[in-house]
C-alpha cells in the first residue's frame, strides 16, 4: 500500500497533533514533564522514586504471586498413549444401601439419551458430548467391589444420605481410592427433602460440608439434590450435575496410564458345548468384551481378572465401536441421533453382536406365546402325543417362580423333630443385636445418640475404633436396616461451637440435635482431647486407623523386663491367678482343666514375636512369671549389681576348691571335707586333667621361652 495512492486505493490519513484547543491542553497538563523521547533507564534516573514501590509487604506479595502464576503455567507435560477415540471416562457412583444410586444414574441417562433405563447393570455408556463419551458403574456394597471400582473410576460420586449423615462405606471408598491413585471425586447429598426445619437442613448441610472438605480438600464440589419429583430427581439439579461432569477435566494417572486394563462390559462364554457335556468342570473359554485403557495389549500377555485369577489371553480382537463419538462435523451440540448409549448387561437394545453370532432380543410383551395344553381340555389328549421338547417348553411356560426364587422359600429340617430350618429374613437379626447388647448400650451410650437416631431407632451398637481416636462406628438399627453411622468427634464439636453461635443468635431455636451434641460435649470424657484435636485437613480416622495396627503389633519390652510401674504384687498376681483358675475349672470339660494349669508360655505369645518359626513351648521360659522376671533384673545396667558381687564372693567361698594355674597353688574350700566317696572317681579325673594340662604348659614353655620375660621386645628384620 502506497502512500500516494497507487493502484488506486484510498491513502490513510495521517494523525495530526492539535496545536490549540482544549484537547492540546488536556496533553500538555498531563504531561508537565515530557519525557518523551527519553530510553526507560534514563526515565529512572531522572525520577527514581516514580518506580520504586511503596510498600515492601506488598511488592513481596506480587513478586510470590508473579512467582506462583509462572509456577502454575509450568507442568510435566501428559502424555496421552490413546490411539484414536478416547476411551469412555468411568464414573463410579458409590454410597451407601439405599441411598439413591441407582436412581441418579438412571436419572443421568435419562438427561443425556432421552431414554429410560429398566436397571442398571453392569457399566452403562452413553455420548455426552462431541468430544466425550461416560460409563456409568454402580459400586457394589461390598468391600471387594469398591476396591474393584476404586481401580478403574475416573470420577467417583459419592452419595451421601443428608438426613442420616455420614456412612462408613464412604471412609472406607475414599481409603481405598487413596491407594489407588485418588481419581476425582465429587460428593453428592440425597435425601434432603427429609428435613423438614428449614434451618435445620441449611445446618446440617453446613457441617457435611465441612466434613467433606476435611476429608478431600478444601472446596472439594459437592452436590445438593433436594428431592424427588414424580421418583425422580428435580431436572435442574440432574441437569447441573451432569453439566459439571461433562466440562470436568480428567487428568490421567500414571500409573493407569503405563498399564493397560480393559472394564467388561459384556462377557460370553464360548466354550464348545459338547466339551461343557463331556466334563462340567472343563476350562472355559471366555470372551470378554470392553474398552481397552492406558497402553496397547498384545496376545499372550497375563491379563488379571479381579476375584479369579492371572490367565494368558488366547487373541486380542479390535472390534466395531458399539457407542461411536459423533461425527465431527461443525455443528452445535449433538443430534437427537447421535445420543447413543450401551448398556448390554442392561437389558437395553436389541441387537446384541457377538464374536460369532448376532441375537435378537424381542421384548416379551411383543411375544405371543401358543397356548398352554392343559387349558383346553382338547389339548390334554392331544398332548400325550406331543414331541418331547414342545412338552419341555410348555412346562416351562408353567413355571411361577424361578428355582432361585424356590430355594429362597425353601427350608429343611435336620432331625425329625426339630424345626424346619430355612434362611433367616433381614429382620432376624434385629433381636439377635438387641438381645446381646441392649441393655449395656443403653446406659453407656444413650447420650451418644443425635437426633436422626432418636427419631428413627434408639437402639444402637457403638464400636470405638481405639483408645485415641475420635472417630467411631456406630451400628444402628434404622428401620429393619443395619447402617454403619460414623460419627467424629469433631464433627460434634463443631457442633457444639455452631450451636453456641446460634443461640446467641437465637435463643429460641432448641433443636433437639444440638441439646443432643451439647450432651455428648458435656459427658464425654475426652472433652479436653477434642480441643486439641482441631479440624485440620489431616485426616484423624486414617492416623488411628494406622496406630491401631501398630499398637497391635508392639510389645513394651521395658515393661516385660522391669514390670508395670503400679502393677499388682506377685503375691496377689499369684492369688488372683488361684482364684482364676478356681472358677475356671469349675465350669471347664473333663480333660481341659489339666491343659489349663500347665502355665507353659502362651502360644499366642509366641507368634506376637515371630510367628514365621516354630517354636517349641516345652524348651521355653515363661517370661510373664515375675519371679523369673526378678532372677534377672539385676543383670540389666538399672539393676543392682553391688548385690551380684556379693553373690560371686559368697558363691567363691563356699564353692570349694581352686587352683591358680600360674603358680600351681591349690586353694580348699571350707566345705571340701563334705565331698563324698561317691565324688572320688571325679577327683582322680580332676588329677588327671592337672597333670595333662601341666605337661601341656611345659611343653609351651619350652618352645617360647622369651614369654617367661615380662620386658616387651621387638624383632629386628
Ligand atoms: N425421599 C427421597 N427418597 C429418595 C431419594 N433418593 C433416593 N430415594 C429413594 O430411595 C430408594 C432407594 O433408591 P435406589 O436408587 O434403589 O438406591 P440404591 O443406592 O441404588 O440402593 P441399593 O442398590 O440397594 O444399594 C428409592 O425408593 C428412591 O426413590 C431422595 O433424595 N429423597
Amino acid at each position: 500500500m502506497g502512500k500516494g495512492g497507487e493502484g488506486g486505493e484510498q491513502p490513510h490519513k495521517s494523525h495530526r497533533i492539535r496545536k490549540s484547543g482544549a484537547s492540546a491542553k488536556k496533553k500538555s497538563k498531563s504531561k508537565p514533564n515530557s519525557t518523551e523521547g527519553l530510553s526507560k533507564e534514563q526515565q529512572k534516573i531522572n525520577n527514581p522514586k516514580a518506580f520504586a514501590f511503596t510498600s515492601s509487604k506488598k511488592a513481596k506479595r506480587l513478586q510470590s504471586r508473579a512467582t506462583e502464576k509462572e509456577q502454575k503455567r509450568l507442568h510435566v507435560p501428559t502424555i496421552d498413549r490413546n490411539i484414536g477415540e478416547p476411551a469412555p471416562f468411568v464414573v463410579v457412583v458409590q454410597g451407601p444401601p439405599q441411598v439413591g444410586k441407582s436412581l441418579l444414574i438412571k436419572c443421568l441417562v435419562k438427561h443425556y439419551t432421552k431414554h429410560n433405563l429398566p436397571e442398571v447393570r453392569g457399566p452403562i455408556t452413553i455420548v455426552s458430548g462431541k468430544q466425550r463419551r461416560l460409563q456409568f458403574v454402580e459400586c457394589p456394597n461390598d468391600i471387594n467391589g469398591m476396591i474393584d471400582c476404586a481401580k478403574f473410576a475416573d470420577l467417583a460420586l459419592l452419595l451421601i444420605d443428608g438426613s442420616y449423615g455420614f456412612e462408613m462405606e464412604t471412609f472406607e471408598f475414599l481409603n481405598i481410592l487413596q491407594n489407588h491413585g485418588f481419581p476425582r471425586v465429587m460428593g453428592v447429598l440425597t435425601h434432603l427433602d427429609k428435613f423438614e426445619d428449614v434451618k435445620k437442613l441449611k445446618k446440617t448441610k453446613q457441617r457435611l460440608k465441612h466434613r467433606f472438605w476435611t476429608e478431600i480438600y478444601d472446596g472439594a464440589k459437592l452436590f445438593y439434590l433436594s428431592g424427588l419429583i414424580h421418583g425422580k430427581y428435580t431436572k435442574r439439579e440432574v441437569h447441573n450435575l451432569a453439566r459439571f461432569i461433562s466440562v470436568m477435566k480428567f487428568p490421567p494417572l500414571s500409573w493407569r496410564a503405563s498399564h493397560s486394563y480393559i472394564l467388561v462390559d459384556r462377557f460370553e462364554d464360548v466354550t464348545p458345548p459338547e466339551k461343557v457335556h463331556m466334563n462340567s468342570k472343563c476350562d472355559r473359554n471366555v470372551t470378554l468384551y470392553g474398552y481397552l485403557r492406558g497402553c496397547n495389549l498384545k496376545k499372550g500377555t497375563k491379563a488379571h481378572i479381579t476375584g479369579v485369577g492371572d490367565y494368558p489371553l488366547s487373541g486380542v480382537t479390535a472390534l466395531a465401536d458399539p457407542c461411536p463419538l459423533p461425527s465431527v462435523a461443525k455443528k452445535k451440540g449433538l443430534r437427537d441421533k447421535e445420543k447413543l448409549f450401551y448398556a448390554p448387561m442392561a437389558g437395553l437394545g436389541e441387537l446384541l453382536y457377538d464374536k460369532d453370532a448376532v441375537y435378537i432380543n424381542i421384548n416379551d410383551h411383543f411375544v405371543q406365546f401358543s397356548k398352554d395344553g392343559a387349558s383346553n381340555p382338547e389339548g390334554t389328549e392331544k398332548g400325550k402325543q406331543r414331541d418331547v421338547g414342545v412338552e419341555l417348553v410348555k412346562s416351562l411356560q408353567n413355571t411361577k417362580y424361578s428355582v432361585d426364587e424356590k430355594l429362597e422359600k425353601s427350608s429343611f429340617s435336620l432331625f425329625r423333630k426339630m424345626p424346619h430350618i430355612s434362611e433367616p429374613p433381614t429382620s432376624a437379626i434385629e433381636p439377635d443385636i438387641k438381645d446381646g447388647d441392649s441393655d449395656s448400650d443403653e446406659d453407656s451410650d444413650s447420650d451418644e445418640e443425635d437426633d436422626t437416631e432418636d427419631e428413627n431407632d434408639p437402639e444402637s451398637l457403638e464400636k470405638d475404633h481405639g483408645t485415641q481416636s475420635n472417630f467411631k462406628e456406630q451400628i444402628v438399627l434404622d428401620g429393619g436396616r443395619v447402617r454403619r453411622k460414623a460419627i467424629f468427634e469433631n464433627e460434634m464439636d463443631i457442633d457444639n461451637k455452631d450451636s453456641g453461635e446460634d443461640d446467641d443468635s437465637d435463643s429460641s431455636d432448641n433443636d433437639e440435635t444440638e441439646k443432643g451434641d451439647e450432651d455428648i460435649l458435656s459427658d464425654s470424657p475426652s472433652s479436653a482431647d477434642e480441643e486439641e484435636n482441631e479440624m485440620g485437613n489431616i485426616s484423624k480416622w486414617k492416623e488411628s486407623l494406622l496406630e491401631r495396627t501398630a499398637s497391635r503389633r508392639n510389645i513394651d519390652l521395658m515393661q516385660l523386663v522391669y514390670g508395670t510401674p503400679g502393677s499388682k504384687s506377685s503375691d496377689d498376681m499369684k492369688d488372683d491367678d488361684v482364684e482364676e483358675e478356681s472358677d475356671d475349672e469349675f465350669f471347664k470339660p473333663k480333660g481341659e482343666g489339666k491343659k489349663k494349669s500347665n502355665k507353659g508360655i502362651n502360644d499366642n505369645d509366641v507368634d506376637i514375636d515371630d510367628c514365621s518359626k516354630f517354636v517349641s513351648t516345652g524348651s521355653l521360659k515363661d517370661w510373664k512369671d515375675t519371679d523369673l522376671i526378678k532372677s534377672i533384673r539385676d543383670r540389666f545396667v538399672t539393676g543392682n549389681w553391688s548385690k551380684a558381687d556379693l553373690r560371686n564372693q559368697l558363691s567363691e567361698g563356699t564353692a570349694g576348691d581352686f587352683e591358680d594355674m600360674e603358680t600351681g597353688q591349690k586353694y580348699e574350700g571350707d566345705h571340701a571335707d563334705e565331698v563324698g566317696n561317691s565324688n572320688k572317681d571325679d577327683a582322680l579325673a580332676a588329677e588327671e586333667r592337672k597333670l595333662k594340662k601341666l605337661a601341656l604348659r611345659a611343653k609351651f614353655d619350652a618352645q617360647y621361652p622369651f614369654l617367661l620375660f615380662d620386658v616387651p621386645f621387638c624383632l629386628d628384620v
